[in-house]
């Protein structure tokens, strides 16, 4: 139990024996009681900390004695240790000399919470998609032997993230390659967020032998080893002894049977038993599977209580008792499809949800309490998911696939060619879509109206409040021979912006007397920013109008017509401005001949940092009074007034400060 942190929180209690911790070698100083003494600083230091931050406590506090037992027994960066999801990687950081940047963990100039590159010579993947681990390190394995470089890459990847099929063309190629020197650490605290599903779970649970297989297995050893056989006999012996008890204490495992050396299971939270088990594997020379189990949340009753996920991600929290610290639970996005999902379900039995391992981040909580049967949890394994869907369609059902946008892309070839080629009826909720901040690059929702665009028939709508978002539920259900889509961002639902006019669908949600010059066409939760400029456009005596178009793929003819009687058009968008919403209207006018200066606001093509969602859209000059500026400015003095400041500066360029 490591040593409560004080009443109120952060106090940054001095840490003797971690402050001695800058690099991976002073772990190897240490003792075995010093070994502890420091996993339980380590401990104290991540409540002391993510308590204040926010940020993945309940995985890393499950880490703490394997990512020691890692670093001390390989010599990162040579022996390259590679973080599956990376959300687990706090330690590792810890004990890389980063300790001082904790304080500003997730925030944005700030320690990422995952690893990265930028950062330490310690870290190689910063990619949060889960199940990708076992690839980076087949590769990298095989790059030292065909350099032929000295170095073992350990891949330390967790149960849930085993679930995703990345992991097993991975753990196919590996298991074919018996010199790869290559160790697979799997973390196995038997949780997701919740539970890890399907056969693997079942396969890792039946592992779990009682530990006496492994104390069984010592007393043989130690027996036979002071026989009077010796040499090839002795091994032989101690080697059948072995391969008989794993067999009679515990089954086969199919690792095994895949041809990978498999080591474990282990205790996880016992550093020495870990680290004689990596030194075992170590020698071996070829891929080695070693099986950890671990608890989430370990050595905090607060996490390792928590029934949904065992403190997966949390928010501020008072350290002592892990109660969350702020306001009132705001209103979500997420909450109003819940609910929403569950009044149509309960009348229309088509309706049946999936999530990859996500059913609570989702919402999909009180539909799966409600229908148990209608809701299935495939694991993180988002293309299944989507091709799952497209079976249930063709069976007559109507699958919602509750998703973070971000996690959609790995699965736009199942969207398009097992879900639209088909004209399956599947409705995709995009949650997370846009900005979403402290997660960084890999986890903004950026990207999936510029993927999803390109999708003959498919329909999307960004509702820009909550009374938009039941509405479009309602409709996606009726549609039933093309993919719908529905995405919304993880901030609060604003209050409900209400049309003053419809015309054939778009909603008018402002119109100046004046004779409208500027069209201002926002998407989602846009639509407030686009209300801003409109009102600042008209204090300026330009008429506007502004709207929103609902639904925003395929483009509706009527807004084509009314771009037509504007003097410019801007677009507003959460998503990558390169093929985005705008970018298709603005492709579409052209098409339709309409030849109307037009002016696309959205995110910069590139991979963000992390930071708040506020600070990110000021950086990318996604606010109203840079888009008023733009309007004002493209109105009074003509649009080449704007052209590009220099001949080839890039989009980025244009948008802004970077
Ligand atoms: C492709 C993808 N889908 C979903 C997620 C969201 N996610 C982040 S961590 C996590 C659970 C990971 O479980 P596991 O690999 O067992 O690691 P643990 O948190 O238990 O240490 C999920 C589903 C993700 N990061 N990537
Ligand atoms: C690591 C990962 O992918 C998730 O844990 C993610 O960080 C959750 O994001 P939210 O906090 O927005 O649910
Ligand atoms: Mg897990």
């Amino acid at each position: 139990m490591p040593p409560a942190p004080k009443a109120g929180g952060s106090q940054h209690a001095p840490y003797g024996l971690l402050r001695t911790v800058n690099d991976p070698a002073d772990l190897r100083r240490l003792s075995p009681d010093q070994l502890s003494e420091l996993a339980a600083e380590i401990r104290a230091f991540l409540i002391d900390h993510v308590s204040q931050t926010g940020g993945h406590l309940g995985p890393n506090l499950g880490v703490v004695e394997l990512t020691i037992a890692i670093h001390r027994v390989f010599d990162s960066p040579r022996d390259p240790i590679i973080f599956d999801t990376g959300h687990q990687s706090y330690v590792h950081k810890i004990v890389t000399g980063r300790q001082a940047g904790f304080p500003d963990l997730r925030q944005k100039g700030g320690l990422s919470g995952y690893p990265s590159r930028a950062e330490s010579e310690h870290d190689w993947v910063e990619n949060s998609h889960a199940s990708t681990s076992l690839s980076y390190a087949a590769g990298m394995a095989r790059g030292l032997q065909l350099q032929r470089k000295p170095g073992t890459v350990v891949a330390v990847v967790g149960d849930g993230a085993l679930t995703g099929g990345m992991a097993w063309e991975a753990l196919n190629n590996i298991a074919a390659d018996e010199d790869l020197p290559l160790i697979i650490v799997v973390n196995d605290n038997g949780r997701s967020y919740t539970p890890t599903v399907g056969g693997l779970a079942r396969h890792l649970s039946g592992l779990r032998t009682n530990p006496r297989y492994e104390q069984v297995l010592e007393l043989v050893r130690r027996h036979v080893s002071r026989a009077p056989l010796f040499g090839r006999a002795a091994y032989d012996l101690l080697h059948g002894i072995k391969a008989g008890l794993k067999d009679v204490v515990a089954p086969q495992g199919m690792f095994s049977d895949l041809g990978m050396k498999y080591v474990g299971p282990v205790d996880g939270h016992d550093e020495a038993a870990v680290e004689k088990a990596l030194r075992h594997a170590r020698q071996y020379g070829g891929p080695v599977l070693v099986h950890c189990l671990t608890r989430k949340g370990n050595g905090y009753p607060a996490a390792e209580n928590h029934e949904e996920d065992q403190f997966h991600s949390v928010g501020k929290i008072d350290a002592r008792t892990g109660q969350a610290i702020g306001g009132p639970a705001s209103i979500k996005w997420t909450d109003v499809f819940a609910e929403e999902l569950l009044k149509l379900g309960a009348v229309d039995e088509r309706v049946v949800a999936i999530s990859a391992a996500m059913v609570h981040p989702t919402g999909l909580n009180r539909f799966a309490a409600a229908f148990p049967d209608r809701v299935m949890d495939v694991g993180i394994a988002e293309q299944h998911a989507t091709t799952s869907a497209a079976g249930l369609a063709m069976a007559g059902m109507h699958p919602v696939v509750a998703i973070y946008a971000t996690f959609l892309n790995r699965a736009f070839d199942q969207v398009l060619m097992d879900v639209a080629l088909h004209r399956c009826g599947v409705t995709f909720v995009l949650d997370r879509a846009g900005i979403t901040g402290p997660d960084g690059a890999s986890h903004h929702g950026m990207w999936d109206m510029s993927i999803l665009q390109v999708v003959p028939g498919l329909q999307l709508t960004a509702p820009r409040d909550g009374t938009r978002l039941r509405q479009a539920l309602a409709t996606a259900l009726t549609i039933v021979d093309a993919p719908s889509v529905i995405r919304y961002s993880n901030q609060q639902v604003p209050a409900d912006l209400e049309a003053v006019a419809s015309d054939r669908g778009i909603d008018i949600l402002l119109r100046t007397e004046l004779q409208p010059r500027v069209l201002v066409v926002a998407y989602g939760q846009m639509c407030g920013t686009g209300m801003a400029v409109g009102r600042r456009l008209s204090d300026q005596g330009i008429g506007v109008t502004v709207v929103d178009p609902v639904w925003a793929l395929p483009v509706n003819p009527a807004l084509i017509e009314l771009a037509a009687q504007h003097q410019l058009v801007v677009s507003i968008e959460d998503n990558d401005v390169v093929g985005g919403c705008g970018a298709r209207l603005a492709q579409e006018l052209r098409f339709a001949g309409v030849d109307v200066p037009f002016r696309e606001f959205g995110i910069a093509p590139d991979f963000l940092e992390h930071g708040t969602r506020a600070e990110l859209l000021e950086q990318l000059g996604l606010t109203s009074q840079r888009i008023a500026r733009y309007a004002v400015e493209a109105v009074v003095r003509g649009p080449e007034s704007q052209a590009r400041r220099q001949p080839n500066a890039s989009i980025q360029g244009d948008l802004g400060p970077r």
